[in-house]
Parts: structure tokens; sequence; C-alpha cells
């Protein structure tokens, strides 16, 4: 079985404006809401591959009511959240115009009681199953909470895969996880470098496998991907071309991607193939990627081996 954590869930609010000018009232052409949140879109995006999770997380308040109403009803995945019962779970504002910004909440207070709920549940998880941790905690929490929950998890023969950022990611790394994916952007502020091309993104990659991470995704947009191997194999992958609808998703796809490949093939190459698609057809659609636009893109990926 595959399980998502979403410490903090949200719903995206998606707003399109024609040419935003800051400091004036703006007018919407375009709005709508979809429920967000790392770990919520890997598990939409694995069920529209046809492979069922269960989505584990954190909601409060009438935002997290309907987070949980449209993942489940709308997208048809399996959610088993913890009710924080007080505040509110967050709302994102993305706003698409000359260019894509993003503002994201801190989310609600989680307490060590809830902590204690979600570790109750994180005991079902079996030998085989895969765990996915995704996304930013809020502020309360301390950063080696990713960290603590691998580590309870250690003997239990369970591949994890985190998509996260700064020390967050950075303590899970002596646990070894199966698969990270930070952005390139994030690799250059974890190491507090500026990334200048290919070879130096490979070079701080491999700094993140040689601390640890079995396997390292690197999201580059529209540039593509770099996917640095546990076999010692370095692979790039040009990302297909297209028109962009929204790329809110398009890592979290990625990432969805990725483990549906492996999970069928047991193969990398074939598993960073279907990442870069899915991470493609997400970016070049409203919503989040399907099958067929998946398999369309497929076609379009050529990846490389890079001799690094
Ligand atoms: N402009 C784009 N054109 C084509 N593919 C894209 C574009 N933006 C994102 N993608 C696809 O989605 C993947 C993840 O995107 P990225 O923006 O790097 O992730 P994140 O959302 O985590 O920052 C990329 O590797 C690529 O395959
Ligand atoms: O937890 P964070 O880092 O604040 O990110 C939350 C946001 O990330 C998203 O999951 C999108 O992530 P990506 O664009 O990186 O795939 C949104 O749905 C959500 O608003």
């Amino acid at each position: 079985m595959i399980y998502t954590i979403t410490f903090n869930p949200s719903i995206d609010y998606m707003v399109s404006v024609d040419h935003f000018k800051l400091g004036t009232v703006n007018r919407t052409s375009q709005e709508y809401l979809l429920p967000g949140g790392k770990g919520i879109n890997v598990s939409i995006v694995l069920h529209n591959l046809g492979i069922d999770s269960t989505a584990l997380g954190f909601i409060a308040g009438f935002t997290g009511k309907e987070i949980e109403n449209r993942v489940t009803n709308d997208f048809g995945v399996q959610c088993d959240f913890i009710d924080v019962e007080n505040g509110y779970s967050r709302i994102n504002f993305k706003l698409k115009s000359d260019e894509e910004s993003e503002v994201n909440g801190n989310g609600p207070m989680i307490n060590k009681e809830h902590i204690d709920k979600l570790y109750n549940k994180l005991s079902c998880l079996q030998a085989g199953d895969i765990l996915i941790l995704s996304g930013s905690i809020p502020k309360c929490l301390s950063d080696d909470i990713y960290s603590e929950i691998m580590e309870k998890l250690t003997d239990k023969n369970i591949e994890i895969v985190v998509d996260a950022t700064g020390d967050l990611l950075m303590k899970v790394l002596k646990h070894k996880p199966f698969v990270i994916k930070p952005n390139n952007h994030e690799l250059a502020e974890m190491f507090h470098v500026k990334l200048f091309g290919t070879q130096d993104i490979v070079k701080y990659a491999k700094k993140l496998q040689e601390m640890g991470a079995k396997n390292v995704l690197i999201s580059m947009a529209g540039d593509g991907a770099l996917f640095i191997c546990e076999n010692g194999k370095v692979y790039f992958s040009n990302a297909p071309k297209g028109q962009v609808k929204n790329s809110v998703g398009a890592g979290d796809s990625m990432v969805a991607g990725f483990v549906a490949g492996y999970e069928k093939t047991k193969d990398y190459v074939q598993a960073f193939r279907m990442g870069v698609a899915t991470g493609s057809a997400s970016a070049f659609s409203e919503n989040l990627a399907t099958a067929s636009e998946v398999e369309k893109l497929l076609q379009e990926i050529k990846e490389v081996e890079y001799e690094y």
C-alpha cells in the first residue's frame, strides 16, 4: 500500500489576472478552488494513474472539511486525516498573470496528541509499503519531524520518499530515503550556493546522495530533470514542449509519476521517464495530470546518461 502524509493541506485559490499590477485593484479573469498540499496532490495523481493510496495528514476547520470532501468525492482518494480541532487549514493563493506567483499559508497548530495519533496510524504500515512525506510543516512543529517519522519506521522495510526542502529534508538523509525531489532552486538554497549549469547541479545533487539519499530527483521546470540513481549513473531528461496552463502541482505530479512508474516496472529509468512526463502533463493542464495526458507525453521524453 502507498501512503502520503500532508502535514499542511491547503485549499489552493487559483486566480488569473491579466497583467497584474502591484498596489492597485486588480480584477480576476478566472478563479477556481482546488484541494492542495503536496502529499494530497501525489495521492490524486497516483489515483489518476490507476494506483491506490491513502492520504494521511492534518486538517482543521471549514477549509479542512472542504479539502477532505473534495479529495474524497471529487478525486476518489481514500483519506484518513486527523482533525486538529482548532483554527483552519490554510488557503494558498496562486496568482497567474504575466508571471506565476504564490503565497502559501502557515497552517494550524498541531500538538503532541495529534502527532501521537499519526504515529498510531503509521504503526499499521507493513514491509513493502511506500510512504511519501511531502510538503512544508506548520511553524509550530520542529523540522526534525520527518526524520523522527523515518526513525520510527527504520526496521519496517518501508521505502520512504521525501519531497521537502531546507533542514526538513537535510535531517532525513541519514535515514536513507528511497527518493528525494528538491528542485534546482531548493538545491541551491540548501547548500547556500548559486548553481551555474548542469555540472554544478549534479555536483550538489550527488552530495545529497553521499549524505544518505538512495536516489535524487532534481526537477528543473521547463528545463527538464536530473536523476542521480543509486546504481551510480546520472540521467538527464528534457521536458516536453507545450503550453504551460498551471504549473502548481507539477513537482508533486513528478513524484507521483516516478512512484507509479517504479511500482509498475521496478525500473529506475522507466520511473524517471514517467516522473518527467507526469510533471509536464500537469504543467500543461489546468488540473493535475491524467493517465492519457501522461501517455501522450511519454513518447517525447528522451533521457540520456549524463557523463559526470
Ligand atoms: N514549463 C514547463 N514545461 C514543461 N514541463 C514542465 C514545466 N514546468 C514543470 N514541468 C515538469 O514538471 C516537473 C517538475 O516541475 P518543477 O517546477 O521543477 O517542480 P516544483 O513544482 O517542485 O518546483 C519538471 O521536471 C518538468 O517535467
Ligand atoms: O507545503 P508547501 O511547501 O507550502 O507547498 C504547498 C503547495 O504546494 C502544492 O502542493 C504544489 O506543489 P508543487 O507545485 O511544488 O508541486 C500546492 O498544492 C500547495 O499549495
